[in-house]
């Protein structure tokens, strides 16, 4: 498959040219495809980690903080579009392609490279070397090569561009694989957030019992019957109450004959009574009230 990577901050001019990875469509492990998107949560110690280029994972100074101004691109997976021309005006842009039929690929990564941000940042931050280009043209030496593996001092503004974005790209990194591992607890939490607490449950019942609702024996869950003057009236509450349950994605059981709908709330979900149920039975007064 064809890899097209167009940087005009990166080529200043000359022709852009092409990079090429192996006709399996797979990325070789030695290739750094660096994910500027939440990427999948960090693999476990030891587990196979794909598109790390081996000297990635070697020890390197990784400051606390990503240094951002040196890699903008990362965090942020660009939408598709075609490989960018030389933009016009102040600000370039480069943008690599990966055709969707690349294993593990697939993305478009773009990075707004100001002219500050030099070529070598770009080269770090948001390409995929080739593997098959001789080290002069991958835009490094084989001594800087080495260099950025042991992580000695780079001696060139563009090597230091380069140190620079690879540390920021671990950072951020990092940060991600934090967040994706704090999420189980975020989802815990939102669920938790459902339910009614025993005191919130007794005050809500008590006063929607006083409403008219009455607490199901057989199920968790609260019914009224509400009678109208006519169909017309009866469906023109069912609508309200219908567009009002799809905003919330929280929806009733009900039945309706002639001007008489009756009403069941639960949370299937949690299989029982939640604040969701709550919050509809109030929406439900209110529109049954201005009928
Ligand atoms: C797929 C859809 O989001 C879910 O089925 C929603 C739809 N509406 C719902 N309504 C109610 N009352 N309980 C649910 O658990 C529920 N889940």
């Amino acid at each position: 498959a064809q890899l097209g990577f167009e940087s005009t901050a990166f080529r200043r001019g000359r022709r852009p040219r092409q990079y090429r990875i192996n006709r399996s469509g797979t990325v070789p492990a030695h290739l750094s495809l660096i994910p500027a998107g939440p990427g999948p949560p960090e693999p476990p110690a030891g587990a196979h980690r794909p598109h790390t280029a081996p000297h990635e994972t070697e020890s390197r100074p990784r400051p606390e903080e990503p240094d951002r101004r040196a890699a903008p691109c990362l965090g942020r997976p660009a939408p598709p579009h075609t490989p960018s021309r030389r933009a016009a005006g102040p600000t370039r842009s480069a943008s690599i392609e990966a055709p969707g039929g690349l294993r593990g690929l697939g993305r478009t990564w773009a990075c707004a490279a100001g002219p500050a941000v030099r070529a070598a940042t770009l080269a770090a931050a948001c390409c995929v070397r080739s593997p098959r280009l001789p080290a002069a043209r991958a835009g490094r030496s084989r001594g800087g090569r080495r260099r950025a593996r042991t992580g000695s001092a780079p001696d060139s503004p563009r090597r230091e561009a380069m140190a620079a974005a690879l540390r920021a790209r671990g950072a951020t990194r990092r940060l991600l694989a934090a967040l994706w591992r704090r999420s189980p607890s975020l989802a815990a939490m939102s669920a938790d957030a459902q339910w009614l607490t025993a005191e919130e449950r007794r005050e809500a019942v008590l006063d929607l019992k006083a409403a008219g609702w009455a607490e199901l024996s057989e199920r968790d869950a609260i019914y009224k019957e509400f009678s109208f003057k006519n169909f017309n009236q009866a469906f023109g509450f069912m609508s309200r109450v219908a567009l009002q349950a799809e905003k919330m994605n929280h929806h009733p059981e009900w039945f309706n004959v002639y001007n008489k709908v009756q009403i069941t709330l639960t949370s299937h979900d949690r299989g029982g009574l939640t604040r969701r149920d709550v919050k509809l039975a109030k929406f439900i007064e209110k529109a049954a009230a201005s009928v």
